[in-house]
């Protein structure tokens, strides 16, 4: 009974990876009482031969205040059975466990060491867009739960506990994290960081100027619209080249000798293997992108590669009184966790930012009645704080070659292909933003 509701329901949640596909199968493979009226579930979910597992938090009510009434699953007998995250008389029990370093049936919850917990704060579920869960609580901190389960440890939890280690700027102070066996391997099941309660995001801020730049005159430079973010942008390639160098201090780095970087190029052409046949929208731009893969493959230089954020762009970010701090450490959600750890080039993330700086100047466009006029406004903006970013990235230390051109269009590329699965999966409306990245330049 209660594998049926969850199947149904899993299908509408945000964070459900597996959209878009049916569900062949549900079942529980683990089921324990956290706290009267709570259970810590984890989820099978079986699609087209493959599993996947995914965390729940139940709550159990006889009767479900108004407040609830979103979160709830299905009701068996006079039990309603809910999302638990929304419940804030049920989620203290997390804050309680880290500051007290318990154990319970298996789950251990855990602070940084030296670290005070304030368990007075109660929780909020963030409204963000999110592949996760996360509960806000008071203006103290931030509590991710990860839905979809990769045994292993998190490379948030890993990457972010090591930077602090080290004092690094840039980061969002962890506290603690919770963890269980999942075919007997430690795995991160959340994680709790300083919540940066006055800072705002990047992807917000972007916007704001988009839209400046969209209500100005045509014939008015962006460098002279009031809203003018390339100081920002140039500030954020700066802070990035510092995290950067603090990842290469804090983990191995490698280099791939000049004979295996055509190798990358496979990396590419089996991502857009898998993207075209889920996508055909993607099909007319093949040839382009299969170029940008031959191109990696003439590459006469090795490639320096270390730990990298894997998954940057604007809305990872957050723009504090007194710099730029950046989130979310854990790579491609949906990627293998071992190639999600695996080093690779700080270029990556270079070209997922530069993808993001395409996707604000453009994702006011999609049904905007000017877009045709608006378009030339669109590139003007990312051609700029493109350039800023880049800018502040040398600046800052960050190392672009000139033959480095050639890999940074091909991970761009690939970051595409990437988002146009992600669109085609959560938002297809959006479709038309990776699509035009294919454009020839
Ligand atoms: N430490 C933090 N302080 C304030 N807001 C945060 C913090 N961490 C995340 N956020 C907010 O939550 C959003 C989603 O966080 P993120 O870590 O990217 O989650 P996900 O991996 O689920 O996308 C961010 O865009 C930001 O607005
Ligand atoms: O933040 P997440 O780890 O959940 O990342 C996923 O979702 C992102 C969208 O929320 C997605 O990013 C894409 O959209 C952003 C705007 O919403 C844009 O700034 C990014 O450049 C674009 O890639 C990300 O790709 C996905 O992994």
């Amino acid at each position: 009974m209660l594998d049926e509701l969850l199947a149904t329901w899993i299908d509408r949640q945000r964070w459900f990876g597996g959209k878009g596909r049916p569900i062949d199968a549900l079942s529980i493979d683990s089921d324990v009482e956290l706290a009267p009226g709570l259970r810590h579930l984890i989820v099978a979910v079986w699609q087209e031969g493959s599993r996947d597992r995914y965390q729940v938090l139940l709550g159990e009510r006889h009767s479900l205040p108004d407040r609830l009434a979103h979160a709830l699953i299905g009701t068996v007998g006079d039990v309603h059975l809910y999302d638990a995250v929304h419940d804030s008389e049920r989620t203290d029990w997390l804050l309680d466990g880290m500051a007290r370093g318990e154990d319970r049936s298996g789950l251990r919850m855990r602070h940084v060491p030296g670290a005070a917990i304030d368990t007075e704060p109660r929780s909020m579920v963030l409204s963000a867009e999110q592949s996760n869960t996360s509960l806000v609580y008071g203006d103290a901190y931030i509590c991710k739960l990860f839905r979809r389960l990769i045994p292993g440890v998190n490379p948030e939890l890993e990457i972010v506990n090591a930077l602090a280690a080290r004092n690094a700027p840039h980061i969002a102070q962890p506290y603690g994290w919770i963890e269980t066996d999942l075919d007997g391997t430690g795995t991160t099941l959340a994680f709790m960081q300083e919540y940066l309660s006055t800072a705002n995001d990047g992807w917000d801020l972007a916007l704001a100027s988009v839209r400046d730049l969209y209500a100005s005159l045509p014939e008015i430079p962006a460098s002279e619209v009031g809203g003018d973010f390339a100081a920002e942008s140039m500030r954020l390639g700066a802070a990035t080249a510092r995290v950067h160098r603090e990842l290469a201090a804090a983990f191995p780095t490698d280099v791939i000798e000049t004979h295996e970087v055509k190798r990358m190029a496979e990396g590419f052409r089996r991502r857009l293997g898998r993207a075209v046949a889920e996508v055909p929208a993607l099909r007319p731009h093949v040839p382009g992108i299969e170029h940008a893969c031959h191109q990696v493959e003439l590459l006469t230089n090795e490639v320096p590669v270390q730990r990298v954020h894997g998954d940057y762009h604007l809305g990872q970010v957050m723009r504090t009184t007194t710099d730029w701090v950046v989130l979310d450490f854990e790579g491609e959600p949906g990627q293998p966790l071992a190639e999600r750890r695996a080093l690779s080039s700080p270029l990556r993330d270079v070209a997922g930012m530069l993808r993001s700086f395409d996707y604000a100047a453009r994702h006011l466009l999609a049904g905007h009645s000017e877009a045709d006029d608006l378009e030339p406004r669109a590139q003007e903006w990312a051609d700029r704080n493109r350039a800023a970013f880049l800018d502040g990235y040398a600046e800052g230390g960050g190392v672009i070659n000139r033959g480095d051109a050639v890999l940074l269009r091909a991970f761009e590329l690939s970051k595409a292909v990437y988002e146009v699965v992600y669109e085609a999966r959560n938002r297809p409306t959006w479709l038309p933003i990776p699509l035009a990245a294919f454009r020839p330049r």
